[in-house]
């Protein structure tokens, strides 16, 4: 899959034009995609400017030579992230298995255009069907926000550090709950969660504008077929 992910990255790279201002997405995908792009930055003088969506994506950024700019002066034209998984026909996406899909999704959003960048092993008939939903939780809610998760029908568990014997912390300070549950009606659900006190952000993406994915035969665009659970 590191041959696709490449391959998808470099294809993103070749959308930015001179000028742009660019939202830097997180994971290994958005990272390859940063390299990308500082490379062409570098080879053909290209006047680019990045918008980071982590300190993760900060740092490959600041390694690979693209300079960077804050959303408070500058409008982002086109956003380039990962994603953890893409439902087919409807485009939808759930992000954050990296923690980071709260700032993702502010840059990602604000984005005059949103391109998903993905190996084939991301892409799900049903959204929910390999991965849960990363919840951003402030800490003093957790306990809160986790009866309510599960009052709703879902089954919550707090991330773990792999190493550290407690809760992984966002670049935000805040914790992540992973909660897994059906996934009905994405759109409804993405706001409700994000009604919960003590919520920040929650990983289901709902506004894309075109994904692209890698496979071993070279990079395929995906366009949304259907509105899912819209009535
Ligand atoms: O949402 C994300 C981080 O919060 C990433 O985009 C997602 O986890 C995909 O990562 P990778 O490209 O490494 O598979």
């Amino acid at each position: 899959m590191e041959n696709a992910k490449s391959l998808v990255a470099k294809e993103a790279a070749k959308l930015i034009e001179d000028g742009m201002v660019v939202g830097l997405g997180s994971g290994s995908t958005a990272g390859l995609f940063i390299m990308e792009l500082g490379k062409r930055i570098q080879e053909e003088e290209l006047t680019v400017f990045g918008v980071p969506t982590s300190f993760e994506a900060r740092m490959l950024a600041l390694q690979y030579g693209v300079p960077l700019v804050s959303l408070d002066e500058y409008d982002v034209d086109i956003a380039v992230d990962g994603a953890d998984e893409v439902e087919k026909d409807t485009l939808y996406l759930i992000k954050g298995g990296g923690g980071c899909h709260t700032q993702e999704k502010i840059v990602d959003y604000s984005a005059k255009e949103f391109v998903v960048i993905v190996d084939e092993s991301k892409l799900v008939n049903k959204l929910g069907e390999k991965y849960p939903i990363p919840v951003e939780v402030v800490p003093f809610a957790y306990s809160v926000v986790i009866k309510e998760l599960i009052n709703m029908g879902g089954n919550p568990t707090i991330r773990l550090g792999e190493r550290k014997r407690g809760p992984i912390i966002t670049d935000n300070g805040n914790m992540i709950i992973d909660v897994s549950m059906d996934i009905d009606n994405a759109e409804k659900l993405e706001k409700e969660l994000n009604s919960i006190p003590g919520v920040v952000e929650n990983g289901i993406f709902t506004k894309v504008d075109k994904v692209l994915v890698g496979t071993a035969k070279g990079v395929k665009t995906l366009k949304k077929k259907k509105k899912k659970g819209k009535k």
